[in-house]
């Protein structure tokens, strides 16, 4: 068994690749339009991920775009998405810069947690740093100064 991707439903697909591509990094690996289910699937991959999801199609995120309009709304049982950046500052500045809230900034410099256009939550982590007590933030005394 091995791990291909996850699919998540976005109900403005532009606005979704606008923040997944040219904001967060991914890149669109394939794309399937159904015209009978009135669908799209937009496949992503991180750039290190790239070949590997290319050729056999994992490690990937999969977005559905429903093109009659419908409104989801976000499922407790999902958590998050979680890629890791080579700079986590230089990753949430630029996010920050281009509107993106910082919904957990990397204050710790190695984690931190931002939002997709529709509200997915996705978990940044910083490469080479150990992964984080499992405190939750406001715990630590944080106020989101970073
Ligand atoms: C290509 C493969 O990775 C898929 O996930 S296709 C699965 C299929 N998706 C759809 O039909 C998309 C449109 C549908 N209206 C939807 O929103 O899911 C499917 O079976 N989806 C059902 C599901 O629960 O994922
Ligand atoms: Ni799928």
């Amino acid at each position: 068994m091995r791990y291909l991707h996850t699919m998540v439903r976005v109900k403005d697909l532009d606005a979704s690749l606008a923040f997944y591509t040219t904001l967060f990094g991914l890149e669109e690996i394939r794309r399937h339009e159904n015209e009978k289910g009135r669908f799209t699937l937009v496949f992503l991959a991180a750039r290190d991920d790239l070949d590997r999801a290319r050729s056999e199609k994992a490690p990937c995120l999969e977005l559905t775009y429903n093109w009659d309009t419908e409104d989801y709304s976000g499922g407790r049982n999902f958590g998050h998405l979680a890629y890791e950046v080579d700079d986590i500052y230089a990753t949430c500045q630029n996010l920050m810069d281009n509107g993106v809230t910082i919904n957990r900034p990397p204050r710790d410099g190695n984690m931190a947690f931002v939002r997709s256009p529709d509200g997915i939550s996705i978990e940044i982590l910083q490469k080479g740093s150990p992964l984080p007590a499992a405190e939750p933030w406001a715990s630590m005394g944080n106020t989101g100064a970073w």
